[in-house]
């Protein structure tokens, strides 16, 4: 009945494809992404979306004249309301276009910026989204001032009303993150006592991790039967999300873990938000185990792949922390490509090649977790050569050598040890 009162603002995408930037991801999925981010807007329409070539970037209006009255005409056509620029574009250019297209604009940023402040559920989500977008607000006084002191000639002339207005703006902002920050301390804190009640608790963490769209959240539906906020939007999930879960173990008996859910990661993520990431991300850092859910269906999904594991890196978990890979969305799959992937799957056993919509594949997968935390001790034999010293460290690290020799090729050792030992051993 509101329709009428709550019609969609028709939305322009423009992916500017600079040719002296390339980047391993082409420009058609560059655009592709940047529509579904749109697509993740509350009442946002996209009715149109091209990519720009773009030999060189116009320091003005980003783009070149021509290109911008065509464009003009083409936005009038259709009537837009907002474009939306997959880049960064400077204070100045967005305040040049939106006069000529007469449109409201935003960049990347901004746009990622408005989809976190949407989805933020939590206390500390919708805090770190604010400090995100505070920041990006100061950078760009800061970018704003820097070109005002361009034309004055760079006298580094300072005063005038101009200057002031900035200047305050900036003391203003800083107030408010200084404020912002320390309830973010405060919310931190007390997570950290849940935590460490929760640490006392013995089940073992296992978070997801993934590609935003990658399917971690139906995939933690299925399995917890939690009610997730199931959609087919990116970022749904900006806070983890957890919950125990009972798995069965190889003796018939009962496993309880505990399920995170985590926000999805994206490519070229902006600076302003790697640090609400990384608060976010503290149950990854934390976790047991690491499942890692791709989009397997995905035509870049090894460049995906790559991303994340790039952002783990930088959030500080160690290249070896202990990880499964989910391959997820096999139902998608031509015959060709599944029977490719469940082979390989097959044969390696860190990989696991699932449907979270179907179902195929999630048993197979829950018992190899159960399996990664079962207590049942082995006994091993082997020899650790003497350039391994760390090898052998860890070993009386975890107290699981049970007797050593010096020998001729090294340390013939014996260990008592569970399979999830056994594996992190492997990857030292
Ligand atoms: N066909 C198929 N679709 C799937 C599968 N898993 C997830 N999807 C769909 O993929 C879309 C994204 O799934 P989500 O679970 O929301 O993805 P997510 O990784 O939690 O996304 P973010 O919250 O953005 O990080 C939804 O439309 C799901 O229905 C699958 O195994 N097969």
């Amino acid at each position: 009945m509101l329709e009428h009162e709550t019609r969609p603002t028709r939305a322009w995408v423009l992916h500017p494809d600079i040719t002296s930037n390339r980047t391993r991801r082409d420009a058609t999925s560059g655009l592709e992404e940047a529509v579904a981010l749109a697509a993740a807007l509350p009442n946002l329409e996209v009715v149109g979306s091209e990519i720009v070539r773009l030999p060189k970037i116009q320091p003005g209006h980003l783009f070149g004249k021509g290109k911008i009255e065509e464009l003009r005409q083409r936005l009038q056509d259709a009537d837009v309301e907002l474009v939306l620029v997959d880049g960064p574009v400077t204070p100045v250019q967005q305040r040049n276009l939106e006069k000529v297209w007469k449109v409201k604009l935003l960049d990347r940023t901004g746009l990622i910026l408005e989809i976190f402040s949407d989805r933020a559920r939590t206390r500390e989500g919708v805090l770190q989204v604010e400090m995100a977008a505070l920041s990006y607000q100061r950078t760009r006084l800061v970018r704003a001032w820097t070109h005002l002191e361009r034309q004055r000639g760079g006298l580094g002339f300072v005063g005038g009303p101009g200057e002031t207005q900035i200047e305050a703006d900036r003391r203003a902002i800083d107030e408010q993150l200084g404020s912002l920050k320390r309830q973010l301390d405060k919310v931190a804190k007390t997570r950290e006592l849940h935590r460490a009640s929760r640490a006392k608790v013995p089940f073992p963490i296992v978070a997801l991790v993934g590609y935003t769209n990658a399917g971690k959240s139906t995939f933690f539906n299925k399995v917890t039967g939690a009610d997730v906020f199931a959609k087919d939007m990116l970022f749904a999930t900006l806070d983890p999300t957890m919950r125990s879960l009972v798995l069965e173990t190889a003796h018939g008996g009962d496993r309880e873990i505990i399920l995170s859910d985590t926000v999805g990661f994206i490519s070229n993520l902006p600076t302003q938000l790697v640090a609400a990431f990384r608060a976010t991300l503290e149950e990854v850092l934390d976790a047991d185990l690491i499942l890692h859910v791709r989009d397997i269906s995905h035509h870049q999904t090894d460049e995906q792949a790559a991303d994340v594991l790039k952002i783990l890196s930088d959030l500080g978990i160690k290249e070896n922390a202990p990880m499964f890979e989910v391959w997820n969305k096999i139902d998608l799959l031509p015959d060709e490509a599944r029977e490719a992937r469940l082979a390989r799957a097959g044969e390696e056993d860190d990989k696991f090649a699932i449907s979270a919509v179907t179902g195929e594949g999630i048993d197979d997968l829950l018992a190899a977790v159960s399996a990664y935390f079962e207590d049942d001790k082995i006994e091993r034999a082997f020899v650790v050569p003497y350039a391994q010293g760390k090898k052998r460290a860890w070993l009386f690290e975890e107290g699981v050598v049970l007797s050593e020799e010096a020998g001729e090729d090294g340390y013939a050792m014996r260990v008592l040890w569970t399979p999830r030992q056994e594996k992190e051993f492997r990857d030292i």
